[in-house]
């Protein structure tokens, strides 16, 4: 619901918003621009004395009025001249014609109208009311995805585009929020929503006396010129007219004979609420608010911008179901928890089949769950796995969701859990397990025991379909045949190979998009950051394996570390694969597997081939950030991966520090974790400096490390569990 709110409006406002807001930041530019130019008003003069001054230059005179940068101006109409003109506030005498430039008026008019009229008055009143539902949803969108409220500060992870739309939108909200308020008030003024100022109202009788010099009324002596807002003159032709003056307080009229003051209205809560709120919108009288609301502004395009290539990403990502039911009215929810999208096609499969046999069949993302779903006759569920036993994109706020949800409550519907997974991961399907046990505690029964599918089995998922048919009472073929995901070829370019000499093979392998066979151009490699995952399809097979990447597209290579396994068909394939041969591969987003923005430090574990990723952050690193690099392999003649290049890093500041460690080597073998306990007085001193630790390469070596961390960690009142929370502590293991 609150994506719905966010994401859609969001790219269809995006350019009525950006022309709204970044005039509005250019014009926030004015009060500080005015407040360094105008002059000041002297302290201690009156009213009286600076109309004296001026009525002597210009016997028309009808008005004087101060403006909200504190400059003064004089309306006036003698006959042969008429204007309005600046005036220095000590002296009264001119500074030249009072003009808006034709600049200011169209941006002004583009603002508050788009330039068309009162229908762009209306639309740019709308677009405050929508700026703020974008401020408070986009908040919310935030504060969900960091883990609460709470959690607002949290670094952001993910991909750059996110990262963007994240940072920027939290340091604008707080702006946005108080200008669409604002401008929302002004745009219900304008409409008339909010009634006007009345002033003085009862007739006032004036003496009819000749007029005195305006110098010498009295009730203008003891007006400070400081609080003026405008002075008009009375009509010289009318001796029964007064002096009106308004001034924050309010409106005195004044007899022009006499200089009594002959009626006074006290400016009321609305037009003191009506001045704050002009105030704080345009910046006017307080220049400073106005250059950081005019700052919050200008980061509305770049908001726009990243807002709407997410949800292009999002809407590419989501596969379409012919004919979804609406979830109201449903009979059968399905709800999927995906990231590699292979679940949607299941899903998919299963939504057509149960339409097929006549039910209403509604299908949405995990993330998405809402009462509405909870109210059909049964739920079923089907997620894969990530990670450490993680859930995947499409599922990531389904169990706070679902915990938000009152307790134990009757009529909850049956659930089916599928899990999807890989037994070659140590938490085979445990996200699957972990909603079906969250669904258990909330008392939705049960409708099928939790099953599991391996390695996306087309077999176990149509056993698990007869089951389900079982259970509804009717025949139910799921045959799916899974789609393979979109490759690219790529070449071998170049491979180095470590480790044979004691029985770890690994190959450094880089690859390069083909040329054009017709021009012979360079091919375009697709695109990807150090970190992220290259799924690589082997001959006569069709499940990916994925390998982390060491370089980024900038490097103009896709570089992998392959270790050799045993039976292994893809490593054996990519080990026999000579220069100039070629794979298929794509590109799986690893966002959570980044070093966080900033100069804090980064501390780089790794083993064996885990050296990729990290080695690929260490290359990137042409900024000097302090990085520290601890890696174990088994010997150093034969498997040191990368020692040149290292070596090359170290000299230039790329890579701060390197520890290595040998197992195999006779002088006193270590591991990666044994150069961690002995380091912890340094480790200690990075994290205080609030450093980021990454973990790259087997489980067994992520067990040790973690082993070795947690007494380093504790005298700083830390734990792993926290940082990892916090995105401080993260691991790509294998
Ligand atoms: C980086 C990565 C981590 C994974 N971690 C696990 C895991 O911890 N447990 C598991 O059972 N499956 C794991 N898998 C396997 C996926 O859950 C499985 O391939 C699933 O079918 C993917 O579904 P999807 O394409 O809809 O995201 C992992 C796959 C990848 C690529």
């Amino acid at each position: 619901m609150l994506r719905r709110l966010h994401g859609l409006p969001g790219v269809v406002l995006a350019l009525g918003l950006t022309v709204v807001a970044v005039t509005g930041a250019v014009l926030s530019l004015q009060p500080a621009l005015d407040r360094a130019t105008a002059p000041m008003v002297p302290a201690g003069t009156s009213v009286a004395g600076l109309a004296a001054q001026v009525a002597a230059r210009h016997p028309g005179i009808s008005a004087i009025r101060q403006r909200p940068d504190g400059s003064l101006t004089v309306a006036f109409d003698d006959g042969d001249a008429r204007g309005v003109e600046r005036v220095d506030p000590a002296t009264g005498t001119g500074l030249g014609p009072y003009q808006v430039s034709e600049t200011t008026r169209v941006i002004t008019s583009l603002h508050r109208s788009f330039l068309a009229g009162d229908a762009g008055r209306a639309a740019a009143g709308l677009g405050a009311l929508a700026m703020l539902a974008l401020s408070v949803s986009g908040t919310l969108l935030l504060a969900r995805r960091l883990g609460g409220a709470g959690a607002l500060l949290r670094p952001i992870r993910g991909t750059p585009a996110q990262r963007w739309h994240g940072e920027l939108g939290r340091l604008a909200v707080a702006g946005l929020v108080l200008s669409s308020l604002t401008g929302l008030w002004m745009s219900a003024g304008t409409f008339g929503f909010i009634p006007e100022a009345q002033g003085i109202t009862s007739p006032v009788t004036a003496s009819g006396g000749a007029p005195a010099p305006v110098g010498t009324l009295a009730a203008l002596r003891s007006a400070p010129l400081a609080e003026l807002r405008e002075l008009s003159f009375p009509d010289p032709a009318d001796p029964t007219d007064v002096f009106t003056l308004r001034t924050a307080a309010g409106e005195t009229r004044i007899d022009a004979a006499t200089g009594a003051a002959l009626a006074f209205a006290p400016a009321t809560t609305l037009e003191q609420i009506n001045d704050l709120v002009r105030t704080l919108h345009t910046g006017r009288g307080a220049w400073l608010l106005g250059l950081l609301l005019g700052l919050a502004s200008a980061a509305v395009p770049v908001l726009g911008a990243t807002g709407i290539m997410l949800w292009a990403r999002r809407r590419a990502a989501r596969p379409r179901v012919a004919a979804n039911a609406p979830a109201r009215g449903a009979d059968t929810v399905i709800l999927v928890g995906s990231e590699g999208n292979s679940t949607w096609g299941f899903a998919g499969t299963l939504h057509a089949a149960l339409t097929a046999a006549g039910h209403r069949v509604h299908i949405a993302a995990m993330n998405d769950v809402g009462t509405a779903h909870l109210a059909a006759d049964r739920l079923l569920i089907l997620t894969a796995t990530y990670g450490e036993g993680y859930a995947p994109a499409s599922a990531k706020s389904f169990l706070s969701r679902l915990a938000r949800l009152p307790g134990r409550l009757p009529g909850r519907p049956p659930v089916a859990v599928l899990g999807f997974g890989d037994r070659n991961f140590p938490h085979f399907c445990r996200f699957a397990q972990e909603v079906a046990d969250a669904l258990e505690t909330k008392g939705c029964p049960r409708l099928l025991p939790m099953k599991r599918v391996d390695r996306r089995s087309s077999q176990e998922f149509a056993q698990w379909g007869q089951d389900l048919g079982a259970v509804l009472g009717h025949d139910l073929t799921l045959s799916h045949v899974a789609e393979p995901p979109k490759t690219v070829p790529l070449m071998l370019a170049g491979r180095e190979l470590y480790g044979e000499a004691v029985g770890t093979p690994v190959a450094i392998l880089r690859f390069e998009a083909p040329r054009d066979p017709r021009t012979g151009a360079p091919g375009r490699l697709p695109s990807f950051e150090a970190g992220d995952l290259v799924g690589i399809v082997p001959p006569g097979d069709t499940m990916p394996r994925f390998y982390s990447l060491a370089s980024s597209t900038r490097d103009g290579v896709l570089e992998i570390c392959v270790r050799l396994r045993e039976g292994g068909l893809c490593s054996t394939f990519l080990h026999a694969l000579a220069p100039g041969g070629a794979i298929n591969a794509f590109i799986r987003e690893n966002p959570a597997f980044r070093p966080t923005e900033g100069r804090t430090p980064l501390i780089l574990i790794g083993a064996g081939a885990g050296i990729g990723p990290l080695a690929g952050f260490v290359r990137a690193n042409a900024a000097g950030r302090p990085m520290h690099l601890y890696w174990g392999g088994r010997s150093a003649a034969s498997d040191f991966l990368y020692e040149h290049e290292l070596a090359q890093h170290l000299a230039e500041r790329r890579l701060t520090s390197l520890k290595t460690a040998f197992s195999r080597d006779v002088e006193g073998g270590a591991y990666v974790q044994d150069r961690i306990a002995a380091d912890a007085p340094r480790l200690r001193e990075l994290l205080k400096q609030g450093a980021q630790i990454l973990v790259c390469g087997g489980r067994d070596m992520a067990e040790a490390v973690t082993r070795a961390l947690e007494p380093v960690v504790r005298p700083l009142g830390l734990d792993l569990a926290t940082l990892k929370s916090c995105g401080r502590y993260v691991e790509d293991v294998y």
